[in-house]
């Protein structure tokens, strides 16, 4: 057995003795910020370039983001270059926040405030790591020279902005104690009054004050419970916006910061599709479809998430996964029976109903919400059942098959699913409706025929048939009357071997090929042999139909008797 396990410590959770988040409920959306262009980017392969960011920079906003962080600027000479484009080449709209990292080093300090002159709405971003673990292994350090470290760095700011003056540049500050998460509370909550007070924060000019999961080491609960703890405890929290910064190492960033709102947070760092340093960092898009899909405007545009998806895996190199909530290829498909069946009484039943609400199983949200409703919902495979191949045949193709065909199709292409081991596509599925029921002409076919109405004495229908069958190779010419087409014709056929079926039911709509439009009928016949069988009939002309929907259900009992 691997006694790994043994060489990882536990998180220790805060002791709380009340807590209030487990009994709130979210009902607004939070400030949201995208960090897609610094810790999405700091995560890449190959860093974006100037073309990718502005990109970016143009579907953030266009998503409706209001405040993003654009870059570390003191990292490189590209990250400054694409900030100083932003800028000058007039790419921030007056409404929209540009936010800028950096570590609570002097030089890389102002360096960042070289970056952002000119700009209208800036947030200067700065952080140091205030973890017990990154204390003794990194900076070697007790807590005093961490807090040292960000006050520092707060007064440092506090004079670099106060030369802007006047400017026009409306500056805000967020601190980062980096790996929050990781921290003793009482240190986060000394280190972070301690910056409040240095950067002079009031509650008309609050500090954001971002608390980071850097690495997600707890259950999201505990999380909870930490935020929930920092903010009781704060002195001066009036004068702060409570931010997180999910990671999602233990795949539950999005838990995190949804339990991080009940316990107090006001806004979320996080990025498109969850990019980010090593499993990412909460994904945005997944948190405000999720408060969407609860009956809350989350105050972002994901209607059109196919393209925005698009110009984030150009931008990125990323791919996003087929599994991905609202996004993935595969979100808004169902392959196996039972879903098929119930989301396609659902459609049904929002189009009779009129109900105002979304009201189909299996799917969380309407897929045309986000620009989705052009795609296959139902897609067909060996775990399909008999509503799916209907559902195909009537969205795709148009044909409306009676429900007690939907067996008998279902098991012809249940046979051919097996068979291949694949997913038929819908093109497919037409292809065995067309083989099994359209061109089946052996062992009978219809040379020729014509049909004779009239009223008979007393006013009732009565039409006379009269044409020429083929059987087996051999015309031969039949007539036969009755009260309406296919009475006439099965008196017609009655001789040729064929008695002893009877007829059980009958329907028949129109359907477009084209610019064209035809009648089908759809004829259930009992076999001689008692099994109940059905043919179908296409034509121009209903009770040409009509006929070949029996010849159809005929040949089709003589082959598999
Ligand atoms: C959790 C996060 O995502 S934080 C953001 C991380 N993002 C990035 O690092 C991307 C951009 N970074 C860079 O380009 C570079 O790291 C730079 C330009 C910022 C700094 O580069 P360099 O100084 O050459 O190297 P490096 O990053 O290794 O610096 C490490 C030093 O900074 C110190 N340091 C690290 N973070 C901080 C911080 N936030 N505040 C103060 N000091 C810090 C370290 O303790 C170390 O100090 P030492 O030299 O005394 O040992
Ligand atoms: C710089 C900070 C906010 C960060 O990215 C993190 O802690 O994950
Ligand atoms: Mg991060």
């Amino acid at each position: 057995m691997n006694q790994g396990f043994k060489k990882y410590i536990p998180f220790r959770p805060e002791v709380m003795l009340t807590r209030d988040w487990p009994s709130r409920v979210v009902t607004r959306a939070p400030v949201w910020c995208s960090v897609d262009l610094r810790d999405g980017n700091q995560a890449l392969v190959d860093p974006m370039g100037m073309e990718a960011k502005l990109a970016m920079f143009k579907t953030l906003v266009e998503i409706g983001i209001k405040e993003i962080e654009v870059g570390f600027p003191s990292s490189s000479e590209t990250e400054y270059e694409i900030i100083r484009e932003l800028i000058e080449g007039g790419h921030i709209p007056d409404d929209v926040t540009i936010q800028v990292l950096v570590q609570a080093r002097p030089e890389l300090i102002e360096k960042t405030f070289e970056a952002i002159q000119g700009a209208k709405n800036v947030i200067v971003h700065f952080y140091n790591s205030t973890s017990t673990l990154q204390r003794k292994v990194v900076f070697r350090s007790d807590m005093d020279g961490i807090v040292d470290i960000a006050v520092n760095a707060a007064r440092l700011i506090r004079e670099l902005s106060k030369k802007m003056e006047g400017s026009g540049t409306n500056l805000r500050f967020e601190y980062s104690p980096e790996s929050f998460s990781g921290t003793e509370m009482d240190n986060a909550v000394l280190i972070c009054q301690r910056v409040i007070e240095e950067i002079g924060a009031t509650p008309e000019n609050k500090i954001i004050l971002n608390l980071p999961s850097t690495v997600e080491g707890s259950m999201p609960n505990l999380y909870a419970d930490q935020l929930e703890y920092f903010c009781k405890r704060l002195p001066g929290i009036g004068s702060a916006v409570i931010s997180v910064h999910p990671h999602n190492d233990r795949g539950t960033a999005v838990a995190t910061a949804e339990l991080a709102l009940l316990a107090g947070a006001e806004r979320i760092e996080g990025t498109l599709f969850g990019n980010g340093e090593r499993t990412g960092n909460v994904d945005l898009v997944t948190l405000a479809m999720n408060m969407y899909s609860q009956g809350i405007d989350p105050g972002l545009d994901f209607s059109d998430i196919n393209r925005i998806r698009d110009v984030y895996e150009k931008a990125t190199g990323m791919r996003v996964h087929e599994r991905h909530p609202y996004v993935g290829a595969l979100v808004f498909t169902a392959f196996s029976g039972s879903h098929q069946d119930a989301i396609s009484k659902g459609m049904s039943y929002m189009v009779s109903s009129s109900t105002p609400f979304w009201e189909v199983p299996y799917l969380p949200i309407d897929p045309a919400d986000v620009g989705r409703q052009y795609e296959p919902v139902i897609r067909i495979n060996n775990q399909s059942g008999k509503g799916g191949a209907a559902f195909i045949m009537q969205t795709n193709f148009g044909f409306d098959l009676p429900k007690a065909m939907h067996p008998e199709f279902g098991a012809v292409v249940k046979t051919e699913c097996d068979r291949t081991g694949t997913e038929l596509p819908p093109e497919e599925i037409f292809r065995l409706f067309q083989q099994e029921y359209i061109d089946i002409k052996e062992p009978y076919s219809l040379i020729r025929h014509k049909f004779q109405e009239e009223n008979g004495e007393t006013g009732e229908p009565h039409v006379v048939f009269s044409g020429t069958i083929c059987y087996s190779g051999k015309n031969f010419e039949v007539t036969g009357e009755g009260n309406g087409p296919i009475d006439a014709f099965f008196n017609a056929v009655g001789g040729m071997r064929i008695s002893g079926f009877k007829f059980l039911s009958y329907s028949e709509h129109a359907v477009s090929t084209g610019s064209d439009s035809m009648a089908v009928a759809y004829i259930q016949l009992l076999s001689p042999a008692g099994v109940p069988v059905f043919g179908v009939g296409i034509s121009h002309n209903i009770n040409l139909a009509s006929i070949r929907g029996v010849l159809c259900a005929i040949n089709r009992a003589v082959k598999k008797a």
